[in-house]
């Protein structure tokens, strides 16, 4: 017992131990002139904060920014028609941003958006450059300097037509490090006037909707005026089955629906086809597939949307040249491992020989290996093979992130240590809260928001429309603390989150760098705190490999713990641990109270639930909220959720 409470303590860095890893990522001396931002790891310092001559930073640091100041100066020297560089020193960009290569014949790091120009113009003169040289442009007006590690390996491989598995840390510019070699590779198509079918030129498949739409948001950031056009598939791009256009309405469209009842999702709820450069419906009132003839470069979906859509012959995607798997190793779990199949399937189906072979990239922040082997089997036939790309430590948390492991004893204890921390002044908005329910996310919310807390809670119970509101909300800073099942947990780029709670102790250390990983993104900095209750106990090791993985020092003792069996893993990654209803807990407005005053507090509850649910106007669920209900309510659906078991090696 008190052993754990050492635990409080927190967690710091221990430059000695991990003295290789300081020199790397360590920020330069503490400057008493120098801004906050100087304290950033330098190959995540986005914005330059440590960059220019006069940086201070470690000797091995500014010896490789000498290096690299050295080779970009030979690279100006080698002339704009040159692809190459001086290839000596790309073994010191790989070895500085801490990128470990593997395959056959690699591919070099790119080191620049000018040296994306320049490899596109020694593949196919002035034309090739063409797209490059808008993305420059735009990259410049966004103020973005240089690219991130996962991008520069990721920009150099495809660019070199290979495919590719990335695992970098959260928050380190994945989305970037696809869309933007897609947007240089492809040149924007024209409409062929008969052509009914959507024929992507590019897809990217995300496990939710809302890192769809997010990612659209990132390729219109970057596209603006080179003339591509993306979308994310909704109802409307499968307007075939809903009847909008002529094919649908004799058939197809039922079609769709039955479909879409066999599988469960008679519900699903139409997510607006949003559309960069938008495709405006026709001017004489034809809507759906006729709007689609205007054609589509790059097409972001979830899964269960493209299958669909494939089905019903509203997309094709035996022309296609590119599939992106983001979250590549959710989408290799068994819930979606069925649609993937049947979508890479959908990619070698009647393609011409012209078309050639379709390049892939999967990329996530982890990558168990039993889902890498996977993933390799799928990729293996790419020309010398596919490069896996992996930035820093596979299993590790991004190392922006203080992370403290908070033992609070009992369920009881739980809200009183909340509380606490609110009034210490540790509790510092945005506030990302993560729980293991759709039905404790409730109940917290209705604390917090009893204690006159600017919470709510986001879920899979929730209509897409609540969540996206939601989320504008808290991005705007109308709501300070947003308690979150797991469905938040994956890609979501929530500016400025200072702060995330796991209230529910995470099911896996997947679970936990994701989650965590909403936080000290982009280079920022940001703190995590996990609770753990005794019942925890015998997981802690899990989440203390991460912290040492990620530089953190913790005691002796603690990595003395024995690892959880691989039994016990799988078990909790099922089911979480069953534990006391938040409103029964002590602390909560319905525990350890006497009548009148009792009756009065869950009066004033039920005032301010039922004003909030005034907010919200009552809509359909759409397919992933389905489906993340479904993954939400693991623990009382143990049958269910045994299908969903995925060996994973953590
Ligand atoms: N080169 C760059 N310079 C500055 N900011 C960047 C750069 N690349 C990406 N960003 C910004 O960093 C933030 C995080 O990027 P992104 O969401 O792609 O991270 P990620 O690696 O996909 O994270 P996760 O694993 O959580 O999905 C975004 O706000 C993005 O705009």
């Amino acid at each position: 017992m008190d052993a754990f409470r050492i635990l409080t303590g927190g967690t710091r860095l221990d430059k000695k131990r991990f003295q290789a890893d300081v020199a790397h990522f360590e920020a330069p001396k503490a400057d008493p002139v120098a801004s906050t931002s100087t304290a950033l790891p330098s190959e995540l310092d986005f914005f330059g904060a440590t960059a220019g001559d006069g940086a201070v930073g470690s000797a091995e640091d500014r010896k490789a920014k000498k290096k690299e100041r050295k080779w970009k100066r030979a690279e100006e020297a080698a002339g704009a028609d040159s692809a190459a560089s001086t290839p000596a020193d790309y073994p010191a960009l790989l070895r500085r941003h801490k990128i470990k290569l593997t395959g056959l014949d690699l591919p070099d790091p790119v080191a620049s958006v000018d040296d994306v120009v320049r490899r596109r113009r020694a593949v196919g003169g002035d034309t090739a450059a063409e797209g490059a040289e808008v993305l420059a442009q735009n990259w410049k007006s966004l103020g973005l300097k240089d690219p991130t590690g996962v991008q520069m390996a990721a920009w150099g491989t495809m660019l070199a037509g290979r495919d590719v598995l990335a695992c970098a840390p959260t928050g380190s510019g994945k989305t970037f490090s696809f869309i933007y070699p897609l947007l240089a590779l492809l040149s924007p198509s024209s409409a062929s006037p008969d052509d009914s079918v959507i024929r992507p030129q590019a897809v990217i498949i995300e496990p939710t909707r809302e890192l769809a739409v997010q990612v659209l948001r990132e390729t219109r950031r970057l596209a603006g005026g080179g003339g591509w056009k993306a979308a994310v598939l909704g109802e409307e791009g499968v307007g075939l089955a809903k009847g909008k256009g002529k094919e649908g309405k004799k058939g197809k469209g039922k079609k769709g629906k039955k479909e879409k009842k066999q599988a469960g999702e008679a519900d699903a709820e139409e997510v607006p086809a949003a559309q960069v450069d938008a495709p405006e419906p026709a001017e004489d009132g034809a809507s759906g597939a006729e709007a689609y003839k205007v054609p589509i470069d790059i097409l972001i979906t979830t899964p269960l949307r493209l299958v669909f859509a494939i089905k019903s012959g509203a997309v094709s995607l035996s022309t296609t040249s590119h599939l992106i798997l983001d979250e590549a190793d959710k989408l290799f779990e068994l819930n979606f491992l069925e649609q993937t199949d049947e979508i890479l399937a959908a990619c070698a189906k009647d393609r011409p020989a012209e078309a050639g072979e379709i390049r892939k990239g999967m990329f996530s922040a982890t990558m168990p290996s039993s889902v890498e082997e996977l993933a390799k089997g799928v990729m293996a036939g790419a020309g010398s093979g596919m490069v896996r790309a992996i930035v820093g430590h596979k299993e590790a948390a991004t190392s922006t992130i203080d992370q403290t492991l908070s033992f609070v004893n009992t369920e009881d204890h739980k809200l009183l240590s909340l509380r606490s921390m609110i009034q210490g002044g540790q509790f510092t908005p945005p506030v990302l809260v993560f729980v293991q329910s759709i039905q404790r996310a409730k109940e917290l919310a209705n604390e917090l928001v009893f204690d006159g807390i600017n919470a709510d809670a986001i879920h899979a119970d929730r209509t897409p429309q609540e969540r996206d509101e939601l989320v504008r909300k808290f991005a705007a800073g109308q709501v300070w603390c947003l308690i979150c099942t797991d469905v938040m947990a994956r890609g979501v780029d929530f500016k400025g989150v200072k702060l995330v709670i796991n209230y529910d102790f995470p099911q896996s250390a997947m679970s936990y760098i994701h989650r965590i990983g909403r936080t000290g993104r982009a280079g920022k900095a940001g703190r995590a705190v996990t609770f753990f209750t005794k019942a925890d106990a015998g997981h802690l090791k899990t989440i203390v490999n991460v912290m040492r993985q990620s530089g953190c020092t913790v005691p002796d003792w603690m990595l003395a713990l024995p690892n959880p069996s691989q039994d016990a893993k799988k078990a909790l990654k099922m089911r979480p641990l069953g534990r006391k209803d938040i409103s029964k807990t002590l602390g909560s407005g319905n525990a350890g109270d006497e009548g009148g005053a009792k009756r009065e507090k869950s009066k004033k509850r039920e005032r301010i639930m039922g004003g909030k649910r005034g907010v919200f106007k009552k809509g359909k669920k759409g397919e992933e909220g389905k489906a993340d209900k479904a993954s939400e309510s693991k623990g009382e659906r143990p049958a269910k959720r045994a299908k969903r078991e995925v060996a994973l090696d953590e």
